[in-house]
């Protein structure tokens, strides 16, 4: 019997008696009777077992992914066995190990050598690693073992032939866990500490996405007594990509956790009415219009309203507003009764000066409800009593009025210059306004709107006037495709976690949405002390194959002036095909349906096509369901990833991904010299397969030169067959 014949066979084995062991634990299980008394500690014990019940359930159709033999220092060699969730025994030595458990980083973070050791509760563990051996197992079927590291056979590296053949799978419509071949350099991030602002700067396809899901389902095991998962949350860019990650969790176990995009979250902090997000026509107006944006950049809108300096005006205005709320006067609630304004002064001033605002303003008057009521108990007689007290609940109305609103919203109204109130002066902060901003933003608030960029504003208001509730804070937040969230978001949302416990993930080269975001990630790490926070880089590439990798390297680096490319893991397939085409009308169409259905012959579950601008998109979806396809539309509006051949414009397609993408109208015109990170961005979605279609002038940072890269022309019949 070969060596891999009886790794198989031993593997076999080992799950047959693995598969026959979780039975027996779930058979015992089954067979208690469930608690349903009053008992406290009974309740405790009977949750304990109802969650080992459905944890044991879950592991016996696949109850572990990875054996490592280890060797710790003076003991012995054991194999230990790695799943999504951790299985105990009688003996000492767990059945499974969950994959978060200590132990378990060796199994990710060993790259081959002699030693190898982990962080475990009771100090650094050192010992010797014998073998790495990934095994698929689906519905309780041994289907594949694979070494990537045996000390004995193949020497001291860890290959990356699982790794290549997990990746070369074709993806269906959701993002996927995954546990079994987690990257040392992501296991880093994933295991990182929770106290810190972790800042990841990581290339296309590197991870971020699914590396940020990991990490919270870490987090949750790791600090289980100290945080919970209702109050962590992930801040995904729309609600369409909250859709497409939205499996990883649960498959990790993970419930509750909240996904949400900052504008959601925000207008319900808020209690805003309307929800001020992005949408189409905030896209139609940056992407499909082809602007100069060397001319364009502290004088947007988005970057003003995202900067520090920005939020320090309005702590400026909110600073101010403690000397502005206090009415002018004495308060006399009927004739010949006074509450001297020296006293109430010295209530708010002093007495409740430790609370915010809002609370001084509600502290204030509900003591002056309360003075009132004592002073009403000195009423002469009934009748005066009677006429007291509809005077004084008529004297404190107006005198409540005379107090500012300090909703968010009419601070923020009042800040702007759009509404006046009591007191409240903002022409100090409005100074530092640029002026076409500034009129820009009152135009649109005296129509009673707001915009996305106003809501760091709004939350910055609300977080200085009010006290935080408990169930307002986060335990843990993650921001994925940061580089499109300004520093003055990351500022909010600092005042709603404790302890700075960040992940900010993204991608500087995919910072599409010039008009608003960071340029460099220190705009946002220095928020924070250098000690609250920590930089990583994922460098690699998992998602697409070398060749599309290297293809967009090209144009980014001769787009671009950047430092981050990717590096592509070595999977090779077809080469990325540049095709001249006629761009008239219906010829253009039917050319680009040529090439959909001639990449549709490959064995791909999503496709997409990626035009230029929304119109395009909308275009060529209503041609190809002419032509009795089956497209989705992705527009901006939807909020549900379908999967199969999907249309939509370069724009939208961050952060998505597909088996097979074509470009088509790869021209200069309609991407300039400034859209290369935008052609990037559309390549870097493609795993296996890229097209892109031209008319007569390609953009300059397309490489066309260089057949290492790219091959031109339509595929001859022979390449199409030899590529199915
Ligand atoms: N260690 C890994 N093993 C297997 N697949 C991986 C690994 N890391 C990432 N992938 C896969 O690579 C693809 C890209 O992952 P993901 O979308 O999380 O990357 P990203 O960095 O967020 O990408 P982008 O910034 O381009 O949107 C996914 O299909 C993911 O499953």
């Amino acid at each position: 019997m070969d060596h891999v014949q009886s790794a198989y066979q031993e593997e076999k084995e080992r799950l047959d008696r693995t598969l026959l062991t979780i039975d027996e634990q779930l058979d015992k299980l089954r067979n208690t009777p469930v608690y349903t008394g009053h008992d406290y500690t009974e309740q405790v014990l009977e949750a304990g077992r109802d969650q080992q019940r459905h944890q044991l359930a879950k592991s016996t159709q696949e109850p572990y992914f990875g054996r490592l033999d280890f060797e710790e220092k003076g003991g012995e060699r054991v194999p230990l066995y790695i799943g999504k969730v951790g299985v105990g025994s009688d003996s000492p030595q767990p059945l499974v190990i969950d994959w978060r458990a200590p132990v378990a980083s060796l199994f990710y973070s060993f790259t081959g050598g002699d030693s190898a050791s982990y962080d475990a509760p009771e100090g650094l563990i050192e010992g010797l690693v014998y073998l790495k051996r990934n095994v698929v197992i689906r519905q309780q079927i041994l289907e594949r073992v694979s070494d990537t590291f045996n000390a004995e056979a193949d020497g001291p590296a860890v290959s990356d032939e699982f790794l290549v053949y997990r990746l070369g799978e074709n993806k269906d419509n959701r993002l996927r866990d995954i546990v079994s071949t987690i990257q040392a350099e992501q296991d880093q991030i994933i295991r990182a500490a929770k106290n810190t602002a972790l800042i990841i700067q990581g290339v296309a396809g590197s991870g971020k996405t699914t590396v940020a899901l990991h990490r919270l389902a870490f987090l949750l095991y790791q600090y289980k007594e100290q945080i919970t998962a209702e109050k962590m949350v992930i801040f995904a860019p729309n609600r369409m990509f909250i859709d497409y990650i939205s499996d990883v969790l649960p498959e990790l176990g993970v419930g509750d956790i909240q996904q949400s995009t900052f504008s959601d979250w925000a207008a319900r902090i808020l209690e805003l009415e309307h929800i001020p997000q992005d949408g189409p026509e905030t896209y139609v107006h940056w992407f499909d219009q082809g602007k100069d944006i060397s001319r364009l950049d502290e004088d947007l809108p988005g970057r003003f309203k995202g900067s520090l300096a920005y939020r320090d005006m309005i702590e400026q205005f909110a600073e101010g507003l403690e000397s502005s709320c206090l009415p002018d006067g004495d308060f006399s609630p009927w004739d010949g009764a006074v509450l001297p304004e020296r006293m109430i002064r010295e209530w708010y001033m002093q007495e409740y000066k430790p609370y915010p605002i809002v609370m001084r303003k509600e502290r204030v008057l509900a003591r002056i409800h309360r003075w009132i009521e004592m002073e009403l108990k000195k009423a002469p007689s009934a009748a005066a009593l009677k006429e007291r007290k509809t005077k004084a609940s008529q004297r404190e109305k107006a005198y409540a009025k005379k107090w500012p609103d300090l909703s968010a919203l009419t601070l923020f109204k009042t800040m702007m210059g759009v509404k006046k109130q009591n007191g409240v002066d903002s022409s100090e902060a409005l100074e530092h306004m640029p002026p076409a901003i500034l009129k820009e933003t009152q135009a649109y608030l005296k129509k009673n709107q707001l915009r996305e960029e106003d809501l760091p504003a709004l939350l910055y208001l609300y977080t200085l006037t009010n006290e935080l509730d408990g169930n307002e804070r986060f335990d843990h937040v993650v921001i994925d495709e940061a580089q499109d969230f300004s520093p003055f978001q990351v500022a909010v949302l600092d005042r709603f976690v404790k302890n700075h416990s960040f992940t900010i993930l993204g991608d500087l080269s995919q910072g599409i949405h010039y008009y608003k975001g960071v340029r460099t990630w220190d705009e946002m790490q220095i928020l924070f002390k250098p000690e609250e926070t920590a930089m990583f880089a994922l460098t690699r590439s998992y998602r697409s194959t070398m060749e599309i990798i290297n293809f967009a390297n090209e144009i980014l680096s001769r787009g671009v002036d950047t430092d981050f490319l990717a590096i592509p893991v070595f999977r090779s397939a077809e080469p990325v095909r540049l095709i001249h085409f006629v761009e008239e009308g219906c010829e253009r169409q039917a050319q680009i349906l040529k090439a959909l259905e001639l990449v549709q012959q490959g064995p791909y579950r999503t496709v997409a096509v990626l035009t230029r601008t929304l119109q395009a998109a909308e275009e060529l979806h209503a041609y190809l369901k002419h032509k009795g396809l089956d497209p989705n539309l992705i527009d901006g509006r939807t909020s549900e990833y379908a999967g199969g051949l999907s249309v939509l414009p370069v724009y939208l397609s961050k952060g998505l991904e597909f088996d097979a993408v074509i470009i088509p109208d790869v021209n200069a015109e309609e991407y300039s010299s400034y859209d290369a990170k935008l052609l990037y961005v559309g390549c870097t979605r493609a795993l296996h397969e890229l097209w892109l279609l031209y008319g007569d002038s390609l953009p300059m940072y397309v490489p066309i030169d260089d057949p290492e890269v790219a091959v031109q022309g339509w595929p001859t019949p022979m390449e199409s067959k030899e590529s199915n």
